[in-house]
C-alpha cells in the first residue's frame, strides 16, 4: 500500500499529543499531505463509541466489552479513514492503535496479549504501522502532566480510564515496553527529555523512512 502510517503510543500525558502536532507541521511545511488522527476515534462513529468507553458512569463495564468496544471503534476508523487516506498516498500520524489495546486491555486489565491481538487482526485487517514511537514515562509523571493539562484547559476531572489506579497504568507501562523489545517497528523514546529533543530525534527516524520509501 502507498503512503505511510505512524502511529504514537505511551502512557496517558506522556506527551504524544504535542510530538505528533510537531511532527504534522514539520512535514507539512516540508510539502507532505498528512492526516492527523486518534483513537478511540476518528470518525463519527469512532467518536460516539469512545464516548461510551470513557464515560466515568460506565463503571461496570466488563473487560471483554471494553475489548470490543475499541476494537469496534478502530475498525471504522481504518476503513473510513486511515486506509483510504493511505491509498491516496498521505501520511497518516494517529495517536494510539492496536499497540495500546494490548498494553491497556491486554497487560493493564489482563485479558492477555493473544486475544487482544486476535480481536484485532479482524478489527484492522491486518494493518499494522510501519513506524511506532512509544513515549515511555512513569506513569506517576504522566499523570502529573495530565493534571497540568486538564488544568490549563480548565477541564475538570478524569475520564474512566485514567481513573484506575497507578498500580493498573504501571501495568500498562510494562504492557508497551514488553511490546518495544518484540517489534522492530517500535521506537522506544524517553519522554522525560524535552520537548525540542524528542521532535528532533522522531523527525529524524522519520526523514530516514522518507529516504528509504522514495
Ligand atoms: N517532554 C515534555 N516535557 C514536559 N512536559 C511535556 C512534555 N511533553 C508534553 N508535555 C506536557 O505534558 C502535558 C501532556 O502532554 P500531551 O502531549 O497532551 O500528552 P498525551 O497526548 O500523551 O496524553 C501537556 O501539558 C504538555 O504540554
Ligand atoms: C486506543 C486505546 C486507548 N485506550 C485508552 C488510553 C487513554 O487512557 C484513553 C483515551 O485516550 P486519549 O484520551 O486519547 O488519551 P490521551 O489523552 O493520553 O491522548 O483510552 C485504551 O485503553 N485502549 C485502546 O485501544
Amino acid at each position: 500500500m502507498a503512503g505511510l502510517f505512524i502511529t504514537f503510543e505511551g502512557p496517558d500525558g506522556a506527551g504524544k499529543t504535542t510530538q505528533l502536532t510537531l511532527l504534522a507541521e514539520a512535514l507539512k511545511a516540508s510539502g507532505y499531505d498528512v492526516t492527523v488522527t486518534r483513537e478511540p476515534g476518528g470518525t463519527l462513529i469512532s467518536d460516539r463509541i469512545r464516548r461510551i468507553i470513557l464515560d466515568p458512569d460506565h463503571q461496570s463495564m466488563r473487560a471483554q466489552t471494553e475489548v470490543l468496544l475499541y476494537a469496534a471503534s478502530r475498525a471504522q476508523h481504518v476503513l473510513e479513514k486511515i486506509k483510504p487516506a493511505l491509498a491516496q498516498g498521505k501520511i497518516v500520524l494517529c495517536d494510539r492503535f492496536v499497540d495500546a489495546s494490548i498494553a491497556y486491555q491486554g497487560y493493564g486489565l489482563g485479558v492477555g496479549e493473544e486475544q487482544v491481538r486476535m480481536i484485532n487482526q479482524f478489527a484492522t485487517q491486518g494493518l499494522v504501522p510501519h513506524k511506532t514511537f512509544l513515549l515511555d514515562i512513569a506513569a506517576e509523571e504522566g499523570r502529573r502532566r495530565l493534571a497540568e493539562r486538564k488544568q490549563a484547559e480548565f477541564k475538570q476531572g478524569l475520564d474512566r480510564i485514567e481513573q484506575k489506579d497507578l498500580a493498573y497504568h504501571e501495568r500498562v507501562r510494562r504492557g508497551f515496553l514488553r511490546l518495544a523489545e518484540q517489534e522492530d517497528r517500535i521506537v522506544l523514546i524517553d519522554a522525560s527529555q524535552p520537548v525540542e529533543v524528542i521532535h528532533q530525534q522522531i523527525l529524524r527516524e522519520v526523514r530516514s523512512l522518507l529516504q528509504q520509501k522514495a
